[in-house]
């Protein structure tokens, strides 16, 4: 492909070479690349626009004062969204529809159980988020929830070569501040919710806000529809951002239009749903417990419905609905017959949202194991104390992910929110504290780390993370 094929509005004055690939990072430029030159929060990517055309690069994506000599230099004052674009003619061919979630819990759950509803309607569908790209017979993970743009639109573009039609991904509010995801025509995108998290990086709520409504206002197609849950504090403010767009709104949930939760009844497996879709009410059993995985599954519905499916066969097909990884996943049951879950909250409102979840089938105590990741929001850390020892009978502060921290005092950070809380540092002692805890009729809940495969210690270079999985220590500490 010819470089001017790609440029849209920027003009090419000279030779038109022919590009082979893009780039992001420096290291990983060929001959033909285009090379994109971001300012970011360790390194500018300008400062690597001459090793990048050193090794090959014929183009620079970057700001206009930046200095490129020996390429062409496609200069814009967004020089992050002028790739995207370019990008995304590059790998032009993407599944039929797609569509994305935000919201800062409930996104992975959401684009997993839109794959499944699919699926059961007999589509070659996908997800792309937090647990990788998956399919229904493969699954490969990216390191992020939403990959940078280079990996992202050549995922999607792979998948639609393998047959996929339709793609569900994860629009993080940093991967939708840093343009990861732009190019592809999104049908419907999704709300679930909005608390607090990742205020390190986007300083308030205000401003964390303003990136995920990226989603309503830019990311999704002017003929597309906005699936909000409706009974969040920020469901308004979404709400408004889809109407301002002047994009189709449907909206889900106990105070939704389109399919309102009438009511909502554990059972020993899960619960029973009542579902209105206009005029028609339809009681659905729904295999997985918790509110939050009712609001999900509803969210999900409603995007397989915003995109053509049958509401009546969609909403029937939530009883089919198989256990997303690490999200309330029973791992063990222990000796004396107390079930353990596995649970990734790691946020306040999600460990309020799993207790909440779990506490109708404890008719004893629920026993927390929980901590918070180093090198991220540290104010949510005492909240997330806070929220625990309200709900929790008992707690166990313990490390998750201290990556380049001191794991004692984030440790101490929580335990200002929890005073009553017991502190073991070490992942697999605080589970077999837990276990060990447990009476016949407590349930515990291990919070935090959900489907991860490893505990990340340390920064920069001298990262390591040492091999670690919830489900299989709590199995093995349970026998
Ligand atoms: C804060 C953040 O989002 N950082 C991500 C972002 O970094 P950045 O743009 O600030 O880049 P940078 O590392 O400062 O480097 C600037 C530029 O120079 C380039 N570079 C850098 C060094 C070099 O030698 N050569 C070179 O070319 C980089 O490729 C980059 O383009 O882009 C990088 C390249 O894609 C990501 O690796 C990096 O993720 C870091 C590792 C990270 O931890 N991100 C987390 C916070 C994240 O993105 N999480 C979200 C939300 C999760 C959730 O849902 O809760 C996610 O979507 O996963
Ligand atoms: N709709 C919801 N409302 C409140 N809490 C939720 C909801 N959905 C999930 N949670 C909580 O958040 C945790 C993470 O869920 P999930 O992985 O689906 O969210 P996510 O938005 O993808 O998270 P991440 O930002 O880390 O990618 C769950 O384990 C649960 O504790
Ligand atoms: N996508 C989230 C995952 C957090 C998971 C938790 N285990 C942690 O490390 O804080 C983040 O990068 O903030
Ligand atoms: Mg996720």
């Amino acid at each position: 492909m010819r470089l001017s094929a790609l440029l849209g509005g920027h003009g090419l004055a000279g030779a038109d070479p022919v590009v082979t690939g893009l780039a992001i990072d420096h290291r990983k430029v060929a001959p033909g690349t285009i090379f994109g030159a971001f300012v970011g929060e360790k390194f500018n990517g300008e400062d690597y626009i001459a090793a990048a055309i050193e090794a090959g690069a014929i183009a620079i994506v970057a700001r206009p004062e930046a200095k490129v000599a020996g390429a062409v230099h496609i200069a814009d004052a967004n020089p992050r969204r002028a790739f995207a674009h370019i990008a995304a003619r590059f790998f032009h061919r993407f599944p039929a529809t797609c569509v994305a979630v935000t919201g800062t819990n409930g996104k992975t759950s959401t684009v997993e159980m839109t794959r499944q509803l699919w699926r059961m309607a007999g589509f070659h569908a996908a997800s792309i988020g937090t647990l990788g790209i998956t399919t229904s017979n493969d699954s490969a993970s990216t390191g992020l929830t939403t990959p940078d743009i280079v990996t992202f639109l050549s995922n999607m573009s792979g998948l639609a070569a393998e047959g996929v039609t339709h793609a569900a991904f994860e629009a993080s509010s940093h991967g939708l501040d840093q343009y990861r995801t732009e190019g592809l025509k999104v049908k419907a995108a999704a709300f679930t919710n909005l608390s607090h998290d990742h205020l390190d990086y986007h300083g308030t709520m205000d401003a964390y806000l303003a990136a995920k409504m990226r989603l309503f206002r830019e990311v999704l197609e002017p003929g597309g529809t906005a699936v909000i849950w409706n009974d969040d504090m920020w469901s308004p403010a979404a709400e408004y951002e889809a109407k301002q767009r002047g994009v189709r709104i449907m909206t889900v949930g106990t105070s939704g239009e389109d399919l309102r939760l009438i009511a909502r009844e554990p059972t020993q497996l899960g619960q029973s749903l009542t579902i209105a879709a206009g005029p028609l009410a339809q009681k659905v059993t729904l295999p997985l417990i918790g509110a939050y995985q009712a609001a999900n599954a509803l969210v999900a519905a409603g995007l397989v419905i915003a995109t053509g499916g049958d509401t009546g066969q969609t909403l029937a097909n939530l009883a089919r609905l198989q256990p997303v990884r690490g999200r309330l996943e029973r791992a063990a049951i222990t000796r004396v017959g107390a079930p353990v879950y596995i649970d990734y909250a790691h946020t306040p409102d999600a460990i309020e949202a799993a207790l909440d979840a779990l506490r109708p089938h404890a008719s004893g105590r629920l026993i927390l194991v929980f901590g918070a990741g180093g090198d991220r929001d540290k104010d949510k850390r005492p909240e997330m104390g806070r929220v625990a020892a309200a709900r929790a009978d008992v707690l166990i502060i313990t490390d998750d992910n201290p990556r380049g921290e001191n794991p004692a005092a984030i440790r101490a950070a929580i335990a200002a929110g929890a005073p009553s809380a017991r502190i073991i540092g070490d992942r697999r002692a605080a589970i077999a504290a837990a276990i060990a805890e447990a009476r016949g009729d407590d349930i515990v809940c291990i919070a935090g780390k959900g489907h991860e495969q490893g505990q990340i210690v340390g920064r920069g270079d001298a990262t390591r993370v040492i091999p670690f999985d919830d489900v299989a220590v709590a199995r093995e500490e349970a026998a």
